[in-house]
């Protein structure tokens, strides 16, 4: 395990713009002036609900611990203000032992991102589209709202109480209708609509799930979406840590690297997308189906 950490170390600024004031510049400049007021008070009462510093403690990349979740009887709170370190001595020894720092609010797309996918499926003229990975629904209601009157969206998600939480702005934004949500296991719910209809008819999926799973959803993704069709997966530039080596990464956040790392390098050898690797939020990168 890792020396001692400071809460700073074990939580880096999410996504790839480091410089605060230029990301100050974009957001009051155009991204917030134009968010949908739904989308905006659902940002907001997700910062209420998940904002808090969430402590998680890994074994060989196992969530064992978390403010929520104790599985060690001893131990009944974490103070994620503290090092938290401090509190697992007994297990400090142990290398495969890992503690970490976020904010589950962080986890929905930034609104000038939301704005980018938002203008893409309507220059696509998107009608039917599909999300691996809906939290509370920033994304999801971002893509009802850009959809056509008759246009459709599946999101997947293992978590149906962060759906639920959403909910409310997104009947308060008049697009319900629109949504189908599946409360499944995004390769489990896939696996499901390939063998009862195995027809490339989504215009559009965003992948936002499990982020070592994202070569297996691209694999079953492209049955789904049709030729011409785009797969936009989110956080390929990992905050930036795709191009900085090893030891300088946080050690929780090496796998998800290493699966990036593996995933932009096929995604730009496969020749049958066509491939844009954008410099937004925290890396999103666009395969348009070509065959
Ligand atoms: C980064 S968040 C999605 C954020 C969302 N796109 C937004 O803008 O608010 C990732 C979500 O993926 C879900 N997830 C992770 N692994 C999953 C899996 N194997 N199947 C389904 N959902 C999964 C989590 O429950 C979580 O809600």
């Amino acid at each position: 395990m890792e020396k001692l950490l400071p809460p700073s170390k074990l939580l880096p600024p999410k996504g790839i713009l480091k410089s605060d004031a230029l990301k100050k510049y974009i957001f009051e400049t155009t991204a917030y002036p134009r968010e949908h007021e739904q989308l905006k008070k659902l940002r907001e009462a997700t910062v209420l609900k998940y904002g808090n510093l969430y402590t998680v403690l890994l074994y060989d990349h196992t969530l064992i611990l978390s403010n929520n979740n104790c599985k060690y009887h001893n131990v009944t709170t974490l103070d994620p203000t503290k090092y938290v370190y401090h509190q697992f001595k007994d297990y400090t020894s142990n290398e495969k032992m890992v503690c970490a720092c976020m904010r589950r609010s962080e986890m929905e797309v930034p609104v000038d991102e939301g704005h980018f996918l938002s203008m893409l499926l309507k220059i696509m003229n998107a009608k039917k589209t599909i999300e691996l990975g809906v939290f509370t629904g920033y994304s999801l209601l971002t893509t009802a709202l850009a959809l056509p009157h008759d246009g459709h969206v599946t999101g997947i998600d293992i978590d149906k109480e962060a759906y639920e939480m959403g909910l409310e702005f997104i009947k308060n934004a008049g697009v319900h209708h629109k949504i189908n949500f599946i409360h499944s296991d995004c390769l489990q719910a896939l696996d499901n609509m390939l063998s009862e209809n195995p027809k490339p008819e989504f215009d559009f999926a965003f992948v936002d799930a499990d982020k070592p799973n994202y070569a297996n959803m691209h694999e079953r993704l492209m049955k789904l979406v049709k030729v011409g069709g785009v797969i936009a997966f989110d956080n390929t530039l990992w905050s930036g840590f795709v191009a900085e080596k090893e030891e300088n990464v946080p050690v929780h956040m090496r796998v998800n690297r290493k699966a990036f790392l593996d995933l932009n390098k096929r995604l730009a050898a496969d020749p049958h997308v066509e491939v844009s690797q954008v410099s937004i939020g925290d890396g999103v990168t666009l395969c348009r189906r070509l065959v």
